[in-house]
């Protein structure tokens, strides 16, 4: 199991800044889609160039024009990039084909998808990376969470590795934990305490201990 940070809500100093403290205990850090929306490519650019053993990811959410969006997300030093699970095949097929092409890695976000594991199902056949369910914070804030919706990707989901997202901090990482997936993303839960480096320490100790 690995620990992804996802850096939302800072500029591209404060990003750099941000991974510093923590470097130790994280395995990906995701530029977030507000930092991107906010600063462009070029977050992604020089975080990969502050951090080059550190591997960076995309949120840029990709729908449609994925072998170009992907192309340019890894000029721009990204190892993974994310698209959309609502695109169409062709799409996902798109985003494939490039980041095998770039040596790259392709994480669907299953934000919206209504059939989860008739999607996932579908998504794995396509040959993406890693399935990722996610509540963002628009359900975040009416109590929603994805604990069931991995259970039933874990279910189908055969090669790729299985993600999930959204509202994760200490209090219910045993929860996310037992429900074993590959790939853990916490923002907030980390960002968002005083104690930075702190927390990601604990997240990184319990994920660990499996
Ligand atoms: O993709 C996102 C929002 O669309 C966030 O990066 C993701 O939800 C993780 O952040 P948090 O742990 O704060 O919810």
């Amino acid at each position: 199991m690995q620990l992804q940070l996802a850096l939302d809500l800072v500029n591209i100093p404060e990003a750099i800044e941000l991974v510093k403290e923590v470097e130790p205990y994280v395995d990906i850090v995701e530029i977030g889609t507000p930092v991107v929306i906010n600063e462009g490519l070029r977050a992604v650019k020089e975080v990969k160039q502050a951090f080059p053993s550190m591997t960076v990811l995309a949120d840029l959410k990709v729908m449609d024009a994925a072998g170009y969006e992907v192309m340019k997300a890894s000029e721009a030093g990204a190892d993974i990039v994310t698209v959309l699970g609502a695109a169409e095949d062709m799409t996902i097929k798109g985003a494939v084909e490039e980041a095998k092409k770039q040596n790259k890695k392709i994480l669907v976000d299953m934000i919206g998808i209504k059939d989860i594991e008739g999607r996932a199902k579908e998504l794995d056949a396509l040959g993406v990376d890693y399935i990722c369910v996610h509540t963002g914070y628009d359900l975040q804030a009416v109590g929603q969470n994805s604990f069931e919706d991995l259970t039933k990707i874990k279910r189908v989901v055969k090669n790729a590795k299985t993600a999930i997202a959204g509202g994760i901090k200490l209090s219910i990482l045993p929860e996310v934990i037992k429900a074993k997936p590959d790939l853990v993303i916490v923002g907030g839960g980390i960002t968002g305490e005083a104690d930075k480096k702190a927390a990601a320490a604990e997240i990184k100790r319990l994920i660990q201990q499996g």
